[in-house]
């Protein structure tokens, strides 16, 4: 896709940002978001909440949001799931997985044992809770709206008591010295991001992801298992099967599914036919190429597939007689 269209199809004006991120400069979703060979040439602007960022696509001022989801060792990033969720009428239009290593840094000359206070993202510092625990347990928590917005009033701050929980690009941008790398839990951590319009969904690339949202009835039990029996009838791979809080009486709960498939696929319409004549609600929340290294060849390999059994199927219908033809010739 050339780097002036937009996934999706919609055609840019004008001179101004195409694409808003969980800013300031430095954070994981700027890094992410430049990752993305379609995405990453688009003029972006850096907001300071992820609220913000969805906000901007609500109200038109950007086509496009960039905002982290789910984090491997912490799960949903619930500020970008709620508002999807419960607040907002926006469609994603692509995923991208970036691999993700924190760093503890503060001012140059400070020690690790200097340090009374950490600043951070809430959903960085969840994932370093073993290092925090072990190498500074004494030092208190603050959170920050991104952990680069972290590493910049570290760097703007006269204290040398304070570090930041960031990436290794924000030590470099705010001026901060590294005191500990790679101290998040799990060495295979990763957070994936999504893109998101206010409405359009991208064609089928033949190795999609489907999101959405299923709100119980109320006067039927048992319903999680009625919603999982449509997929597994029509054997869809959910990617992602999560409960949320509806947020308005204790104990009720919505389920927000990935699954493989796109709305163009006839078996994924048919299932989420069933599911909306059957349930209370149901929010679609987009149909989208899915991330992966190996991603590419996936689609490649899905397209001759499909070219071949779209031949398989010409021919078949290539010997459908005409009305009223005789059974023979
Ligand atoms: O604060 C940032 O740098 C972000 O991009 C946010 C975020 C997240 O929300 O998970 C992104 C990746 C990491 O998991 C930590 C923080």
């Amino acid at each position: 896709m050339p780097a002036d269209a937009t996934p999706g199809g919609a055609a840019p004006g004008g001179d101004g940002p195409l694409v808003a991120y969980l800013g300031p400069p430095g954070t994981f979703t700027e890094e992410a978001l430049a990752s993305d060979p379609d995405l990453g040439p688009l003029p972006a602007l850096p907001l300071a909440t992820i609220g913000e960022v969805l906000e901007a696509v609500v109200e038109g001022r950007v086509p496009l949001g960039f905002v982290p989801i789910e984090n491997a060792i912490e799960g949903s990033v619930h500020q970008t799931v709620d508002r999807l969720v419960f607040d907002v009428d926006l469609l994603v239009q692509r995923e991208v997985v970036l691999d993700v290593h924190l760093h503890l840094m503060a001012r140059p000359g400070t020690r690790l044992e200097d340090l009374e206070e950490i600043v951070s993202f809430p959903v960085a510092i969840a994932q370093c809770q073993g290092f925090l625990a072990s190498r500074v347990p004494r030092a208190r928590v603050v959170p920050a709206s991104s952990t680069a917005e972290a590493a910049r009033r570290v760097g703007a701050s006269r204290r040398g008591s304070v570090g930041a929980i960031a990436p290794q690009v924000a030590a470099r941008l705010y001026g901060l010295e590294i005191l500990a790398s790679a101290i998040e839990d799990h060495p295979d951590n990763q957070t994936r991001f999504v893109c998101v319009a206010r409405q359009g969904v991208p064609a089928p690339t033949g190795h999609d992801k489907t999101s959405l949202v299923c709100f119980q009835r109320t006067d039927r039990p048992g319903s999680l298992h009625a919603i999982l029996s449509e997929f597994a009838a029509r054997d869809l791979n959910l990617t992602k099967l999560e409960s949320r809080p509806t947020k308005r009486q204790l104990g009720r709960y919505c389920f927000l599914i990935d699954l493989e498939g796109h709305i163009a696929d006839e078996v994924v319409a048919d299932c989420l036919r069933v599911l909306h004549a059957e349930l209370a609600e149901v929010k679609f929340l987009g149909s989208y190429p899915q991330a992966g290294a190996d991603a590419g060849q996936r689609r490649a390999r899905a397209r001759t597939a499909w070219r071949r059994a779209e031949r398989w199927m010409a021919e078949i219908r290539a010997q459908v007689r005409a009305p009223g033809s005789p059974l023979w010739g």
